[in-house]
């Protein structure tokens, strides 16, 4: 079933003046359950708007766009920024349970179940400042599927990081994503990236339409050493750059 459903969706900013500038050009595709699913892009493509329509936070021009839950009560979407956001007078896990609708045993015990997944189960009681910048990330990334939302909203969540740390914390959202096997939207400028995690690619060209909607079909987990993955991610490179060649402005976009 679709979790994500977006229908012929246009967004002009300033329509009807003269700064009238169309970012999203009849896209539609859909999301189903258990799937994570990639939208890259070069810069100003619209991601970030697409992101903050399915969202709520942006308005759409014209088209379609819905998320439902699987047993029919209002979606609940989860949110990692690049940024986690952290509120810095609250302790870690006081941090995770603020977007948790109940204190009671079975949220306090699920959040920290989501701490343990991505290692600070013994960071619990730690205010944000004690932590790295990765493990801040880490503490964001366990805060949003702790929340089990029907839809995981991440936007370009490692490009604040080293490429190292980012490295590590893409193999954990590997494994934490597949025991809890959420519904993911990621948005990325990173291809490399997008090979690694998705199952589906959706590279959005300048003009904000879908250029490509690409098929990751590799067994999981993914590491970087591995050659199918390696690949891959240099055929997915080719055709972006094909891409870039096509609409030569573009290139110095990107
Ligand atoms: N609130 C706004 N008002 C007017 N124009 C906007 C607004 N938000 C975004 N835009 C324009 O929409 C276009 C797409 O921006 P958007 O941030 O969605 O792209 P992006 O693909 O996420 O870019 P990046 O990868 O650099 O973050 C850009 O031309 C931008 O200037």
């Amino acid at each position: 079933m679709a979790v994500l459903t977006v229908n012929d969706l246009c967004k002009t900013f300033g329509a009807g003046t003269a700064r009238s500038n169309r970012v999203l050009d009849h896209i539609s595709f859909d999301v189903r359950g258990q799937t994570f699913v990639s939208i890259v892009g070069p810069s100003g493509c619209g991601k970030s708007t697409l992101l903050n329509i399915i969202s709520g936070v942006e308005t759409h021009t014209s088209g379609a766009i819905s998320v439902t839950s699987d047993d029919g009560r209002p979606a609940r979407l989860g949110y990692v920024f690049q940024d986690p956001r952290l509120l810095p007078w609250r302790t870690v896990r006081k941090n995770m349970m603020y977007v948790q609708d109940k204190d009671d045993e079975v949220t306090r015990g699920r959040v920290d179940r989501y701490l343990d997944m991505v290692g600070l189960g013994k960071h619990g009681d730690f205010w944000p400042g004690q932590l790295s910048g990765g493990m801040q990330q880490r503490v964001g990334i366990a805060r949003a599927f702790a929340v089990e939302p029907d839809l995981l909203i991440m936007d370009e969540p490692f490009s604040h990081l080293d490429a190292i740390t980012a490295r590590g914390l893409r193999a954990q959202l590997q494994d934490i994503w597949a025991q809890s096997k959420k519904t993911v939207v990621f948005v990325t400028h990173d291809v490399v990236e997008a090979v690694e995690l998705s199952d589906r690619i959706i590279v959005l060209q300048p003009g904000g339409r879908i250029y490509e909607d690409i098929t990751i079909d590799l067994p999981r987990p993914r590491r970087q050493s591995d050659p199918a993955v390696a690949t891959l991610q240099a055929e997915v490179l080719a055709r972006l750059e094909k891409m870039k060649a096509m609409t030569p402005q573009v290139a110095a976009s990107v």
